[in-house]
């Protein structure tokens, strides 16, 4: 049983089909990639299977559960978390504060109160930190962070309620070269706990991280199987080269 399964899903605005009858299959601890020309649908496929866009039609599977009509947070309890939304870095405070904040969303009301977690919360926020590269920073205003390490902070925030599934929508845009490849090393242990649905325009990070990825082309799939076998099908080859 895949971990999500997306089948059938359109999404109509006004008069345009961005999206025409998508499909998308990702099993545990699995990177997949969706890639595919501007305009083909990626966001919008996003932006379904988070919750933040209803299709018009089709249906998504989370965990063996129908989650199609579940809103944003009915998705993030169910396990699915996506940077930018659930979680958005706080300029002022320390990414320290940051990812506690991110920590205890979890918690209950009585836990807080009481001060019960803050003892496993400070290993859990130095943990995430150390995983990011960023615990000497721990104490610094997070508005003091380079843009790659601010968007580190956010993945790390995002993976601080320990989801099954997280959706990263363009993780490595505006990141120098070294950050990309930083971002890939840190994607990297998430895998044993964790899948991931990525979205990028720069394909040799997604050829380097990903196991599976799906190609959509005005609203539809093209081709969804290995990297090798996208990286061998002729009409992704053509799809890429006609928009070169
Ligand atoms: N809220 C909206 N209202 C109307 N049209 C929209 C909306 N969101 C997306 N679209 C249109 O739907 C189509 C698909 O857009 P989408 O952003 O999903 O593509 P994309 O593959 O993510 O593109 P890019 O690679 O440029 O980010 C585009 O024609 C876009 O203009």
């Amino acid at each position: 049983m895949p971990l999500l399964e997306a089948a059938g899903i359109s999404k109509v605005f006004g008069k345009l089909t961005a999206l025409d009858g998508a499909a998308l299959t990702v099993g545990e601890r699995e990177f997949h990639g969706l890639i595919g020309p501007n305009g083909s649908g990626k966001s919008t496929l996003m932006k379904c299977l988070a919750g933040a866009l209803v299709p018009t039609r089709g249906k998504v599977t989370f965990i063996n559960t129908d989650v199609t009509s579940f809103t944003p947070p009915e998705r993030a309890r169910a396990g699915m978390s996506l940077k930018f939304q659930i979680t958005a870095v706080l300029p002022p405070l320390t990414l320290y504060d940051n990812i506690l904040l991110a920590l205890q969303a979890q918690s209950s009301l009585l836990d807080l109160a009481f001060s019960r977690t803050r003892g496993r919360l400070h290993e859990e926020v130095m943990t995430l930190l150390l995983q990011f590269r960023l615990a000497d920073r721990a104490f610094d205003a997070a508005a003091t962070l380079s843009h790659g390490q601010q968007q580190w902070l956010e993945i790390a925030m995002a993976l601080a309620c320990r989801p099954r599934l997280l959706l990263l929508d363009e993780p490595t845009g505006g990141m120098s070269l070294e950050e990309r490849r930083v971002t890939g090393e840190l994607l990297q242990p998430v895998k044993q706990h964790c899948s991931i649905v990525i979205v990028e325009h720069d394909l040799d990070f997604i050829r380097d991280i990903c196991d599976r990825l799906t190609v959509l082309d005005q609203g539809k799939v093209l081709a969804s199987g290995t990297v090798a076998e996208i990286q061998a099908n002729r009409s992704v080859q053509e799809i890429y080269l006609r928009r070169a």
